[in-house]
């Protein structure tokens, strides 16, 4: 029998709400290659520290637009005016070998997900308030007051569909945040081993007869 597939899980927030570190601090529990965050494609200039190939794939517009016109994406979308895509080989193969993995992507990219992935699994992020997510934008040091006030004005919309998903955590406590988004991944887990376990002996009886 064919080995049991990762799980897929959307990972949305807005901009400081603290996803990328909650995923990050997840993966640093679980350094046995049993999940995996997938590096999105980016026409976002990179940030003091971001390494290419590392955070993101960054590219020019046109050498992205070409990769949507080949069907590279699984999903893309344009976020405060600049494209990100979910390349669609690498999740295909990550969750074809038994890897869980993590998109980190705005509401619209989770839509489009949702749509060719009913299976997926989507958590949305909450801040405990929007003066401390304005907090975090700025104590992450990477973004001028400009981008920042864009980010506060987009976070109002980006929040407004918290309601299309299946969990919601609210990132106040930080190590109780990454506790909860483990806890949802590891039961995710379980729920598919046990499924997998079930149709083997259901298969094993079918077969024997
Ligand atoms: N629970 C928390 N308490 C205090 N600070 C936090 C908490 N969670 C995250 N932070 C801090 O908030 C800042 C923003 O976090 P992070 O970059 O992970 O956000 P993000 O949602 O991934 O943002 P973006 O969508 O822009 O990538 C970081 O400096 C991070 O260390
Ligand atoms: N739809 C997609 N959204 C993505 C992807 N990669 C990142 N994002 C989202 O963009 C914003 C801004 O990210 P930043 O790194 O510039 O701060 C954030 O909400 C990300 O989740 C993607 O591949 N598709």
């Amino acid at each position: 029998m064919s080995k049991v597939s990762g799980n897929l899980f959307v990972i949305a927030a807005p901009s400081g709400a603290g996803k990328s570190s909650m995923i990050d601090a997840l993966l640093r529990r679980h350094r046995k290659g049993s999940m995996q965050v997938s590096v999105s494609t980016t026409t976002r200039k990179p940030r003091p520290g971001e390494k290419d190939g590392e955070h993101y794939f960054f590219v020019d517009e046109e050498t992205f637009l070409q990769q949507v016109d080949a069907g590279n994406f699984y999903e893309h979308a344009k976020v405060f005016d600049h494209y990100y895509g979910t390349s669609r080989h690498v999740i295909e193969d990550t969750l074809a070998s038994g890897v869980d993995v993590f998109l980190d992507i705005d509401w619209q990219g989770a839509r489009q997900v949702k749509a060719a992935y009913p299976g997926v699994h989507t958590v949305f992020i909450l801040p405990p308030s929007n003066a401390e997510l304005e907090r975090r934008l700025r104590i992450r040091g990477q973004d001028s007051d400009e981008v920042i006030a864009r980010r506060m004005a987009k976070a109002q919309h980006e929040m407004a569909h918290y309601g299309e998903f299946g969990y919601i955590i609210v990132n106040e406590v930080f190590d109780d945040s990454v506790d909860q988004l483990e806890h949802i991944v590891l039961s995710q887990r379980l729920r598919r081993s046990k499924q997998q376990i079930r149709y083997r002996e259901i298969l094993q009886d079918l077969l024997a007869e």
